[in-house]
């Protein structure tokens, strides 16, 4: 099996005597999702926050590409390669959908004031920008203004904005919240593009959601891991119906 493009060790994240996430390791590879499920408190936005370099972890190891990241700033994470949506925070509703993609690809431009680099990083990055517009499927709403597109279409647009900054680790938290069944089938539809060229953890509740499209399913409990592997093989696990999925899974 290839490397993983992300690998976690042995993470723990204290909050005074809580241990939101305790001693949870996981390895994530180009070409799958992997989903981490769990009730509400079980620790897998600490996780997030932890990967992402939100939160430093109490003890642990994450390396990225290889490359040891424990304790790094989410900005310099993110030029590592990973890329995370945060819930519409980070949408101008009064800018176009191109306008909000384009500003992100040119949060990557490493020297964008620069005049020297000014030619070369314009065409990069309009490129880049062009590149997670049409991998997102918003393309068709590109001049919209952001405010103005649906909710799911704005859920889009959090991950086209994400893409622009080119990461090769995709961390989605929730990315069908509020949707509809037809918006729903669409970022699945979405979800399942973006494994092919990424590595890609999904928090997500949407368990008809999980169930189609992950590739190896872990399941948290009040900080730690209570099952991971192959989704049927979780799904069938006695502890994880007895915790969380109950009879219908
Ligand atoms: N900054 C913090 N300070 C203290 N406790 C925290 C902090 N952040 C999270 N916690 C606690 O850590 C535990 C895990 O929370 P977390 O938000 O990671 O769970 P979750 O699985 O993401 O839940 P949800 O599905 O509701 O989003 C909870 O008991 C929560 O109260």
């Amino acid at each position: 099996m290839s490397e993983p493009l992300l690998r976690a060790t042995q993470l723990t994240k204290r909050f005074g005597g809580l241990a939101a996430v305790n001693d949870v390791s996981l390895d994530l590879f180009r070409g799958r999702i992997h989903a981490v499920i769990g009730p509400n408190g079980a620790g897998k936005s600490t996780l997030t926050n932890l990967l992402s370099g939100d939160l430093p972890p109490t003890t642990g190891r994450i390396e990225l590409g290889g490359r040891d990241v424990t304790g790094r700033k989410p900005e310099r994470i993110s030029r590592a390669g990973l890329g995370r949506s945060y819930q519409k925070t980070n949408i101008f509703l009064p800018f176009t959908v191109w306008e909000n993609v384009r500003l992100a690809a040119q949060s990557r431009a490493p020297r964008a004031a620069h005049w020297l680099a000014r030619a070369t990083s314009f065409a990069d990055t309009n490129a880049r920008a062009e590149r997670a517009l049409e991998l997102a499927g918003l393309a068709p709403r590109r001049d919209m203004v952001a405010g103005a597109i649906s909710h799911g279409e704005q859920r889009q647009l959090e991950i086209a904005m994400t893409l622009a900054t080119e990461p090769s680790v995709l961390l989605l938290d929730e990315p069908l919240a509020g949707m509809g069944t037809v918006e729903a089938e669409r970022m699945v539809a979405l979800l399942q593009r973006l494994k092919v060229e990424h590595a890609v953890l999904l928090v997500e509740h949407d368990m008809d959601a999980v169930f189609a499209l992950a590739d190896r399913l872990t399941v948290m409990v009040n900080g730690q891991v209570i099952a991971s592997g192959e989704p049927a093989q979780v799904r069938a696990d006695e502890n994880v119906q007895a915790a969380y999925l109950g009879e219908e899974h």
